[in-house]
């Protein structure tokens, strides 16, 4: 008798396929088992947190910075950030030059709280720097003994605290100048290369597309304090005609040119002394009517004092009153003349200058303004990002505040310092004066100038380049490490995962032959 053919092969199919089955199960565990490992086993660590702090000690008042990062991505970019900041009462160190004994216990109310933000247990292990910026490099340039008194002074308070005291001192324009460059190209992510953009975790993709734009870029920093201003970027220009303006460097394996100049007497605070220093030239009795105030705003000056200061030693003449009276005149056009006269272009030893003489190679890129760039250009509300305003908005809005009454001023900010509202309307004037006659920023450029106050928590300035640069915290070459974030390396074994299984299903549908796939209807 034939046996019937179909009942032979029947039970050999249904192994094969038992096995099947059991395999696609069984990677399927394994696949789930995997995913939860690379979740579970590779969670990062519980963060070992270190701190840093910079003391600014600028013209006319000392800021103290509290700084903290993870310990084990020390050399990564980005990782540093603010924690606090601590205005210090009082005027700036070098104010205390007739009392150099005070200087350094007027830091005392700021380093104590430090000591309450940062962990007892690591104190000792803080480092603690001061760097004193214009005020003190014209103190020295007046008075050298009492400027060193000064400074050991603010250096006893220093090492007397729970710190690890690392030193007080002047730091160049020059250092200055760097040091707010690498501020802001830090904290923008600008020297971060492939592999750090892969390791980010938090970014999103706009921040990632902003990264990936400015691979090869960085942002110039403008910087304007009290005493002294600072123009830094990178110039594309190989050769450089003006070597004291040139620096190098290599960070994260990137070489850069940098071109930087720090015009001391240029800081808003001096430029104002420069100003009244050549009005008084002119002035023909001891009231001095001037354009750069409010009208209705009337100001006592001493003169007695007025020419020992070395922004305004030059133009000493004798005269025959001791007190000068300005009375405001409001006037943006007279005021804008005026504070012209203090950039000389009549001469340049060079290709091109800014003013008095001084090297400027081709303006390049985006530029960061800081400090009291931003702090005049938020108040008269002219920071708009992301899109900055056109230059003759700024201009139209400066003129107007300038046309206010001063009383009418004074009610509507009653809440602002007097000292500070009393010379927005000059300070504004400068900052367009300085940037467009001394530099040469125009109407076409203008819109590369982006005014910022703080980058996500931290603020700009000289002093996170500075500590970055002292502690080591930025390497000439890309570290090594592991190329992915924890974020990404699970995403990637999940993305793994799911090839594998689509793959072991292709696998079974091929092996199975589904009715459907056999009649080509997939
Ligand atoms: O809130 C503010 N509004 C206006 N100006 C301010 C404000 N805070 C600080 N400033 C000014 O910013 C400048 C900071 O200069 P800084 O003291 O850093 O001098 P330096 O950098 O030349 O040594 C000073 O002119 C100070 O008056
Ligand atoms: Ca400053």
């Amino acid at each position: 008798m034939d046996e019937p053919k179909v009942t032979g092969t029947k039970p050999k199919m249904s192994s094969t396929r038992m096995i099947l089955l059991i395999l696609a199960f069984l990677s399927t565990l394994a696949v789930i088992a995997l995913i939860a490992v690379a979740v579970t086993q590779n969670q990062p660590l519980p963060e070992n947190i270190k701190y840093g702090i910079v003391l600014d000690a600028g013209s006319s008042h000392t800021n103290l910075y509290v700084y903290e990062w993870p310990a084990e991505k020390e050399n990564d970019t980005g990782v540093v950030k603010q924690v606090e900041v601590c205005k210090v009462e009082g005027p700036g160190i070098s104010g205390y030059s007739h009392a150099p004994e005070k200087a350094g216990p007027s830091l005392e109310q700021c380093l104590q709280q430090a000591k309450e933000v940062i962990p007892s247990a690591q104190h000792k292990e803080t480092p603690v720097y001061l760097g004193a910026t214009a005020g003190m490099r014209l103190l020295r340039l007046q008075n050298e003994s009492a400027a060193d008194k000064v400074l050991s002074s603010v250096g006893n308070t220093l090492r007397s605290a729970p710190f690890n005291f690392q030193g007080a001192r002047i730091i160049t324009g020059q250092e200055e100048g760097a040091y707010g460059w690498i501020t802001i190209n830090y904290l923008l992510g600008n020297f971060k290369q492939l592999i750090n953009l892969l390791r980010a975790e938090t970014s999103g993709w706009k921040k990632l597309l902003h990264s990936l734009k400015s691979l090869s870029e960085t942002s110039g920093a403008l910087d304007l304090g009290g005493a002294s201003t600072q123009i830094t970027f990178v110039s594309k220009e190989l050769t450089s005609e003006s070597p004291e303006n040139q620096l190098y460097f290599r960070l994260y394996g990137k070489d850069y040119q940098v071109y930087t100049h720090s015009f001391l007497c240029y800081g808003k605070d001096q430029a104002l002394q420069q100003k009244l220093a050549r009005d008084l030239q002119t002035v023909e009795n001891s009231l001095l009517p001037d354009p750069c105030f409010h009208k209705g705003y009337e100001r006592t000056i001493n003169i007695s004092d007025f020419f020992k200061n070395p922004c305004t030693s030059e133009k000493k003449t004798q005269l025959p009153f001791s007190q000068l009276y300005i009375k405001g005149e409001g006037d943006y056009q007279k005021c804008r003349e005026n504070i012209q006269n203090l950039f000389d272009k009549s001469n340049c030893p060079y290709s091109s200058c800014s003013f008095n003489g001084i090297y400027l190679p081709p303006l390049q890129g985006d530029f960061g303004a800081f400090s009291a760039f931003y702090f005049v250009m938020n108040f008269l509300n002219l920071t708009s990002e992301p899109n900055p305003l056109a230059l003759n908005k700024v201009t139209s809005t400066i003129e107007r505040f300038c046309a206010r009454p001063w009383q009418e001023v004074k009610t509507a900010y009653h809440h602002i310092k007097e000292k500070y509202l009393s010379e927005y309307c000059f300070s504004g004037i400068y900052i367009l004066s300085l940037l467009e006659n001394g530099y040469e920023f125009t109407e076409n450029n203008w819109q590369m100038i982006h005014f910022l106050g703080k980058i996500e928590s931290s603020d700009a300035g000289w002093t996170l380049g500075y500590m970055l640069n002292l502690t080591n915290m930025i390497p000439a070459e890309e570290p090594a490490g592991p190329p992915l974030s924890h974020g990404s390396y699970v995403g990637l074994m999940v993305l793994c995962s799911l090839v594998l299984v689509s793959v072991l299903l292709f696998a079974w549908l091929l092996l199975h032959k589904p009715k459907c796939l056999q009649k080509g209807i997939v």
